[in-house]
């Protein structure tokens, strides 16, 4: 028997997404530690592979971890994986408002996956979720970071005004976890 992955974050609407998309067909054991690791900066691979890495040290096993950017297309991808301090000080709308002097309002929601079979020296494996859209000013329940202000490409609502369901079938984090799943299946 393989030994059960622990799936490392803080995030508790994460947890709950994750759990909705894989639903029953996961071939391993997952189970779930609320710890919030530290986050080094720099580039998307960077920020998780530091994460994944610290992860696999303090559980001593398995780990899974998950980065979530959001990357504005006129800002050469900034915030990028610092959009969870620009959201606690900005709110939905003050991320709207950072892109007024420009044109390009595109953006794109990006959630990165990391997998190490734990052990200080063993390699972290990536699966990265992209999913296009723009800015918008914030419509839509406020239970989930900056879903009120993402609206994704060909869609008329946010992914706030979205249904979990819909959310969950064509998100950043969906797309991450298809790859992660071709990977253990
Ligand atoms: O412990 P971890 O897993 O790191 O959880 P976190 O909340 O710190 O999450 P990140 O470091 O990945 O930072 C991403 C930020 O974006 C937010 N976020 C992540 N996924 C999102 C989604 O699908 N929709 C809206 N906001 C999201 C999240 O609440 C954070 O403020
Ligand atoms: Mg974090």
């Amino acid at each position: 028997m393989s030994k059960p992955i622990t799936f490392v974050t803080g995030n508790a609407k994460k947890l709950e997404e994750v759990i909705a998309i894989l639903g029953p067909s996961f071939p391993r054991e997952l189970i779930h530690k609320k710890i919030d690791l530290p986050e080094l900066q720099g580039e998307l691979s960077d920020v998780i592979y530091k994460k994944c890495q610290e992860a696999g040290r303090i559980v001593g096993g398995p780990v899974i971890v998950e980065d979530s950017a959001l990357c504005f297309n006129a800002l050469k991808g900034l915030p990028g994986p610092y959009i969870k301090w620009f959201l606690e000080k900005l709110g939905p709308e003050g991320l709207y408002q950072m892109l007024e002097g420009f044109e390009d309002k595109t953006a794109d929601a990006v959630c990165t996956f990391g997998f190490s079979p734990g052990g200080c020296d063993e390699q972290v494996v990536l699966f990265e979720g992209r999913t296009e859209g723009e800015i918008v000013r914030p419509r839509g329940p406020r239970n989930f970071g900056w879903d009120p202000c993402f609206q994704p490409k060909g869609y008329t609502q946010t992914y706030a005004e979205l249904t979990k369901e819909e959310k969950n079938k064509i998100s950043h984090r969906y797309k991450a976890l298809d790859k992660l799943l071709g990977y253990f299946k």
